[in-house]
């Protein structure tokens, strides 16, 4: 009996075979492959019952019991349900019998309770161990046995007497074994499917991977390739597992590699290899690890290679490190920006070529030395030492600015320094110095503004300095109460002998006069060039008492005078030189500085015209005259076109008092200060340029005058003598002008002569003389005006194309009693005569003149003592008082 149960349970044996040959079957079809389970446990069943232990007729035993409840267990609810009916079926309608009854309702509960068993598992309350199994076994057929009671009482005591027990016992112990198998048989089954669940996953991760990975073994050859890019790789994959590397890599490189997986294999640990590779996609730059594999492949060690492609970041890093390259060559040879690098105790890091010629210190002398010892002058080390540490501990820039630091050998240099702190993570934090070197920019500013306020010939203030100075001294002298004087100093002549002996020794004059001006006043005292020979010198700090200031300023100015006459040998043996001097006083209050230097010059204009070499102090009648003549040079801007100027004529006589000539005399007849002097307002017109417009006008009537003359016979043999100024002699056209007018008016050009004086001729002579000679051509006649009271050079005499000279009337007026003008006068007379020039002489207002003049050779004579300057009529009358044949 007991061997037909051990048959039974045998064939469970091969179900547990079948079942796992069929579950892994279907597993990919879960419901078609638990349908397939049902029917096997269902065919196990009727396997069984057809080789059952067969107890009387209709009453079998067999190992149904523990197929049934582990296809509940193990199979599930659908598995279970298809071998309970199949089983249940078979037994009831194949088999029948007296236990048909009980072997129906046996499959049914079986597979409930397996289903139980399976519940209580997923619960955790029971598992699929031996001791379990065991006991759910043991409840299971007991269970059996317990449903056999419901067969008929003589079946059920026979079933008790004779099989119970061993049935019991035999599948109690069969269904553990049963259960292991199974479980065992899951277990696979779970295990292959999270192996090809893993496997799926790792090869999803390295299709994943942007790299390339590399089963090779020790001898560089391909086991595995795969590479999310295949064009990383050298050859397509297929054509390198199974290749050597170097059938398929350069041998240098292929070299490499394979010392690479010895060292690897040797090491036993990771290695690192960064390489460049001609791929399928070109040169591509790789980040290398490999690691052994742990395992022989074809009994051969072996390594993976997992290669990262980086070229986009090689390429960033080669750029980086070319740049940086770039920078640090143009930060070391710069030529003009010196780059220093100090840590935060001053010991020099960095050190350029710049740097080097700047400070003198090569780049071996500075490096490592501090930067207190190399550039930095004693007297700034605290001051450094506390910026330094400020900004290594807060990383606060210093700020940029000027300093004067100390080269090697001691000099000092001017330089614009800017401050850079630099700390890069896991390097000593650096402070970098930026400096110029700005001595050049510094040495021109400082020219530039010594250019700006001083003279760059005297090395005096300018009249810039001169009036910031002027504005502080009066400030002072307003608070103070005490006296300021100004003197305007203008050297005589000087224009002269800078036209006669050229501008170097006009310099050297001007020169001459700075230092002794200088030398003779205090300390404190101003001395300033304005500008060509006019110098000023403030005197500060005078008495308070304007009475004294007053001397006090004679003193010093009467000095000046005295200093200024000596001697200049600079300019040549025994030169002398005068000035005049204008000088006003102020105690700060009253006026600008302009008004005061105005005042000066007024005075100075006063010294000029009282003979130069002399002082004038200002006076408020100046101040009058100054402001008639700024009132004048406003109205005399209309005069002519309101026609308030006129013609007088002055008559030029022989010895016997015939009229000869006529000098035309221009007069302004002013509406509110009646007849006003040429001597007045003709500076103002060359002044303001009215002379031009005025002087044509001039020249127009006298013309036109002569012109009506002509046909007088006794009228139109007077010379007409027209007074021409400078600035309308030095204008463009003028013998144009002169031609246009003479052809206009029609006046006989040999009876019109031109007045000129010496001034004149002394600018540009070479000029003068040609439109002297364009103008003689013309056939205009010239007599030189004031002749001894200028510069007459007698070689100009020569060149000149004069007809006649004028003895000036300041000769003529003293001549009796100025045993000198007589000479002078006597002189000028032999002169003219030597030059077969005429001559005539001025100011005659007295018999005794003209018989003086007329007793040494004069034969023309101006003076009121034969006519003042008349209107027309009046002259035209006295002409012919004296009615004389015409020549
Ligand atoms: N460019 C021009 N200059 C002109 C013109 N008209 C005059 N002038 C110049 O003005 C200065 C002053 O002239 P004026 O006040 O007319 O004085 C002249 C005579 O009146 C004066 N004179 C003549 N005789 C005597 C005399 O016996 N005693 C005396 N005290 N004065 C006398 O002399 C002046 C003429 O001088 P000069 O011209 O040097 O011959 C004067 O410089 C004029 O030149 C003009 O139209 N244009």
């Amino acid at each position: 009996m007991v061997e037909e149960l051990v048959k039974s349970v045998a064939l469970l044996l091969a179900l547990c075979f079948l079942h796992g040959f069929i579950v892994r079957l279907w597993r990919r079809h879960a419901v078609a492959g638990q349908v397939v389970s049902g029917f096997l446990f269902g065919g196990i069943c009727i396997l069984g019952m057809l080789m059952p232990l067969v107890l009387m007729p209709g009453v079998i035993f067999d190992a149904r019991s523990v197929v049934l409840c582990m296809a509940g267990l193990f199979g599930g609810p659908l598995v279970g349900l298809i071998a309970a009916t199949m089983t249940a079926a078979w037994r009831g309608w194949v088999v029948g019998g007296v236990g048909a009854g009980v072997g129906i309702m046996m499959a049914f509960v079986c597979v409930a309770m397996g289903l139980a068993y399976r519940e209580a598992r997923a619960r955790g309350w029971v598992t699929v161990q031996p001791l379990h199994m065991l006991g759910f076994g043991l409840v299971v057929h007991l269970v059996v046995v317990g449903m056999f009671q419901f067969t008929p009482p003589a079946v059920a005591a026979r079933i008790n007497d004779t099989v119970a027990v061993p049935y019991v016992i035999v599948f109690t112990l069969a269904t553990p074994l049963l259960g292991w198998l199974l479980h065992d048989v899951e277990r696979r089954l779970e295990t292959e499917a999270a192996l090809v669940a893993s496997e799926a996953r790792l090869r999803a991760v390295t299709q994943a991977l942007p790299d390339v990975l590399l089963l090779l073994d020790e001898d560089g050859r391909y086991l595995e390739v795969l590479s999310a890019r295949p064009s990383y790789l050298v050859a397509r994959s297929e054509d390198l597992i199974g290749r050597h590397m170097h059938e398929v890599l350069p041998p240098d490189r292929a070299a490499e590699f394979l010392q690479l997986i010895r060292k690897t294999l040797a090491v036993g640990e990771t290695q690192s290899a960064e390489y460049t590779l001609d791929t399928l996609a070109g040169p591509r730059h790789f980040d290398a690890r490999v690691q052994p594999l742990g395992m022989r492949v074809g009994g051969r060690l072996a390594v993976v290679l997992l290669a990262r492609d980086v070229t986009a970041r090689h390429e960033v890093e080669r750029a980086l490190h070319e740049s940086e390259l770039r920078f640090r060559t143009v930060l070391r040879n710069l030529t003009s920006i010196s780059v220093q690098g100090y840590r935060a105790d001053g010991t020099t890091s960095y050190w350029n070529h710049a740097s080097e010629r700047l400070y003198g210190y090569t780049e071996a002398e500075a490096l490592g030395r501090n930067l207190l010892d190399l550039i930095i002058p004693p007297p700034m080390h605290d001051a450094v030492r506390a910026d330094m540490a400020r900004m290594f501990a807060t990383g606060e820039a210093i700020p940029a600015g000027e300093l004067r630091l100390r080269r090697k050998d001691g000099s000092e240099v001017e330089v614009f320094s800017s401050h850079v702190f630099i700390h890069v993570p896991g390097q000593d934090p650096e402070m970098f110095c930026i400096d110029i070197d700005i001595s050049d920019r510094k040495a021109a500013e400082e020219e530039a503004r010594y250019l700006a306020c001083y003279d760059p010939l005297t090395q005096l203030p300018n009249r810039r300095m001169l009036l910031d100075r002027l504005q502080q001294v009066m400030a002072g002298s307003a608070r103070s109460g005490h006296y300021l004087a100004v003197l305007f100093v203008d050297l005589d002549n000087f224009k002269t002998l800078n036209d006669t002996r050229g501008h170097e020794t006009g310099d050297r004059l001007l020169q001459s006069v700075a230092q002794r001006l200088r030398a003779g006043v205090r300390e404190h005292d101003t001395v300033a060039r304005l500008g060509g020979d006019e110098f000023v010198v403030v005197l500060e700090d005078l008495s308070d008492n304007p009475n004294e200031a007053a001397t006090q300023t004679r003193s010093v100015a009467e000095g000046l005078l005295l200093r200024l006459y000596a001697p200049y040998d600079t300019v040549q043996a025994d030169y002398r030189c005068t000035a005049s001097i204008g000088a006003t006083l102020t105690c700060g209050q009253d006026g600008s500085v302009e008004d005061l230097l105005k005042q000066a010059d007024l005075a100075m204009y006063r010294a000029k015209t009282a003979g130069r070499n002399a002082l004038r102090f200002f006076d408020p009648d100046m101040q009058q005259a100054m402001n008639r003549r700024a009132q004048l040079e406003a109205q005399l801007h209309n005069a002519l076109r309101l026609q308030q100027f006129l013609l007088l004529y002055q008559p030029q006589v022989d010895t016997k008092g015939g009229v000869r000539g006529v000098e035309v005399l221009v007069r302004w007849s002013h509406p509110e200060q009646g007849m006003v002097s040429p001597g007045e307002f003709i500076p103002l017109a060359e002044d303001t340029g009215l002379i031009l417009p005025l002087g044509h006008w001039v020249m127009e009537t006298a013309m036109r005058q002569q012109a009506q003359w002509r046909r007088d016979p006794l009228l139109g043999s007077i010379d007409v003598s027209i007074n021409v100024s400078a600035r309308q002699f030095h204008q463009e056209h003028f013998v144009q002008m002169v031609q246009e007018l003479l052809q206009r008016t029609g006046a006989d050009p040999r009876r019109i002569q031109l007045e000129l004086t010496e001034s004149l001729l002394l600018d540009q002579v070479d000029a003068v003389i040609a439109t002297m000679q364009a103008l003689r051509a013309l056939g205009v006649g010239f007599a030189l005006d004031d002749f001894g009271t200028g510069y007459s050079s007698l070689s100009y005499l020569k060149r000149l194309p004069l007809d006649v000279i004028k003895i000036d009337q300041g000769f003529v007026r003293d001549l009796l009693d100025e045993p000198r003008d007589a000479s002078i006068a006597r002189t000028i007379i032999a002169l003219a005569d030597a030059l077969s020039l005429g001559v005539v002489a001025e100011g005659v207002e007295t018999e005794a003149h003209f018989q003086f003049l007329q007793s040494h050779g004069c034969k023309r004579f101006q003076g009121y003592l034969f006519g003042r300057p008349m209107p027309l009529p009046d002259f035209e009358d006295r002409a012919r008082q004296c009615p004389y044949p015409p020549a």
